[in-house]
């Protein structure tokens, strides 16, 4: 038998092998192939295939073919199905041609914006104590087990009762607003986010020292200071400017959504109703905690950003006065909400007086509706906000030096309404995009 040149085949994983035993082996296959000259390689494989098979079977009959799947052998685990904190994305997940494994749907639901594998997780601190309560868990402060120096806050919340409350998107809006905001003095930052089966967790910024929200200082110390409060409403001014400069309108200005440190530094928590909004756009869901709540968002008409100076204008009212500039302890619903009787806080200095009257005004033409204002009105003349910002001032040092003396602070002078907690969400629709 002459010398034939051996042709290694595309596919083929033999390597050496003799002329003979390829002719033996794919015998019939290139018979075929002779006769029909334009078959493809690919068929010209298939044929091979087939007819070793055949041999195969004729030597062992019991063989059969098995179909076998590369997915089914794939030992590696599998891959949620989102790219993990692909937060830019997350509202338009690109899914086509990516493989679908199978995730719980109560892990599914709150991804990517809580991973469910982590490394930093529960098991990374100690928890110290509880810090407060929200709608849907607590707020923890813990340690780091590796650096029992460092505090953080641990927000952990039940899923079942989000899922119950219908409150998913909100808490995915929470949370991937928080972790996109860039660094601000007087912003709580969120570190990381995870879910367990049963939980969300959210590790949160500690204010070092922190004595508390202003709500509880507020009620132990009573009236704060001018003083105290134009460093308290400047902070909390800065801040609010942030989020509406980054296209968030933060709508639940409140004294219990404020910690202090122990310089008596401010820092705003809880995002829960913050949306993301373009800066000249409007928004028209009806929330926030009634006593803060603007005449525009009450009247059910749509709002912009400006609706959160109304509120920081109550706050700082409430920080002075003790009482909330527009009676309405007895409305249960934002139909019932009056925006009359307002008057002139009296007892503090004139510009003080001014800026409530500016902040609180109901016509929007008269109202102080931006940063812009607000930073060049006399109130804040003697604040350099850049200062302020690099923490250069200490509220601390005024807090509880109280001048304001007209309204006499006792339980029955403190209005009722501000245990009221928040407002009802009667009408929010947490599953469309209108919130
Ligand atoms: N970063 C933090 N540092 C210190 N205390 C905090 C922090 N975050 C929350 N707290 C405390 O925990 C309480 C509840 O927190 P938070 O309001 O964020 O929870 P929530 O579930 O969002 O509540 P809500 O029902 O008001 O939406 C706060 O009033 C505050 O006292």
């Amino acid at each position: 038998m002459g010398n034939v040149a051996t042709r290694k085949r595309p596919g083929c994983h033999h390597t050496a092998r003799s002329d003979e035993n390829e002719e033996e082996e794919d015998g019939p296959a290139r018979k075929r192939l002779r006769i029909a000259e334009n078959h493809t390689e690919n068929e010209y494989q298939k044929l091979a295939f087939k007819s070793r098979l055949q041999k195969l079977k004729n030597c062992r009959p019991h063989l059969k073919r098995r179909t076998y799947k590369v997915e089914e052998a794939d030992p590696r685990p599998p891959l949620p199905r989102f790219i993990v904190d692909d937060y830019d994305n997350y509202e338009k997940p690109e899914t086509a041609n990516r493989k679908e494994f199978a995730i719980p749907w109560f892990e599914h639901l709150f991804l990517p914006e809580f991973p469910t594998r982590s490394v930093i997780n529960e098991k990374s601190f100690i928890l110290e104590r509880q810090l407060g309560r929200g709608s849907f868990g607590v707020v923890y402060c813990a340690n780091a087990i590796h650096d029992s120096e460092r505090k953080f806050a641990i927000k952990m919340q039940e899923k079942r009762e989000i899922i119950s409350k219908r409150a998913v998107l909100q808490v995915k809006r929470e949370a991937s607003i928080q972790r996109l905001l860039p660094a601000h003095p007087f912003i709580a930052r969120t570190y990381s986010t995870w879910q367990t089966r049963t939980h969300l967790y959210s590790l949160l910024q500690y204010p070092t020292g922190s004595t508390g929200d202003l709500f509880s200082i507020w009620r132990q110390r009573g009236s704060l200071s001018e003083a105290a409060i134009r460093l308290i409403g400047a902070e909390l001014a800065s801040a609010i400017d942030f989020l509406h400069r980054n296209d968030v309108i933060y709508r639940d200005v409140k004294l219990e959504n404020v910690v202090l440190d122990q310089w008596g530094h401010a820092l705003l928590i809880d995002f829960g109703l913050a949306k993301k909004l373009k800066q000249g756009c409007s928004t028209g869901t009806i929330c926030g905690t009634l006593q803060y709540m603007s005449p525009d968002v009450a009247s059910g008409h749509t709002y912009s950003h400006y609706v959160d100076w109304w509120s920081l204008g109550v706050l700082l009212h409430i920080l002075l006065t003790g009482i909330y500039p527009y009676p309405n302890s007895e409305a249960t619903h934002h139909a019932n909400l009056k925006f009359i009787d307002y008057s002139t806080p009296i007892g503090c200095s004139r510009e003080f007086a001014n800026l409530m009257d500016r902040m609180l005004a109901v016509s929007q033409t008269h109202r102080l509706c931006s940063f812009t204002v607000l930073h060049a009105h006399p109130f804040f003349r003697s604040i350099n906000f850049s200062k302020l910002e690099q923490k250069d001032y200490t509220p601390a040092s005024e807090i509880g030096n109280a001048e304001y003396d007209t309204y006499q602070q006792n339980d029955e002078t403190l209005d009722d309404a501000l245990f009221k907690e928040n407002y009802d969400f009667d009408r929010f629709d947490y599953f469309n995009d209108r919130f």
